[in-house]
């Protein structure tokens, strides 16, 4: 139960890791559009994100329907912070 368990600290992590240089990525993308005078909420590319990421990881374990709450999620809170990033 032990290892298990260290392996789930371990995955958990991960996810940690990636998702903070993802919001890393999104603040520089919330720049890109200040100077470009571009909206912060692009529907076709969160659309398009997540019929890719079903496409690509939609399996028994992680269904379409988990795969599209996590990332309206995901998304909402990359919006909340580009549009903090631009506010400031
Ligand atoms: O790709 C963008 O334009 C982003 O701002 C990133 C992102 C995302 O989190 O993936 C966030 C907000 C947009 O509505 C679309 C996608």
């Amino acid at each position: 139960m032990d290892e298990l368990r260290k392996q789930i600290d371990e995955y958990d992590n991960q996810i940690m890791t990636a998702l903070d240089k993802r919001y890393d990525v999104v603040k520089q993308v919330a720049k890109y559009k200040e100077a470009h005078g571009l909206p912060v909420l692009q529907f076709d590319r969160m659309t398009q994100l997540v019929d890719r990421l079903t496409e690509t990881y939609g399996s028994e374990n992680l269904s379409s329907d988990f795969i599209a709450q996590l990332y309206d999620l995901i998304m909402h809170h990359a919006i909340e912070l580009e549009n903090e990033t631009i506010d400031d």
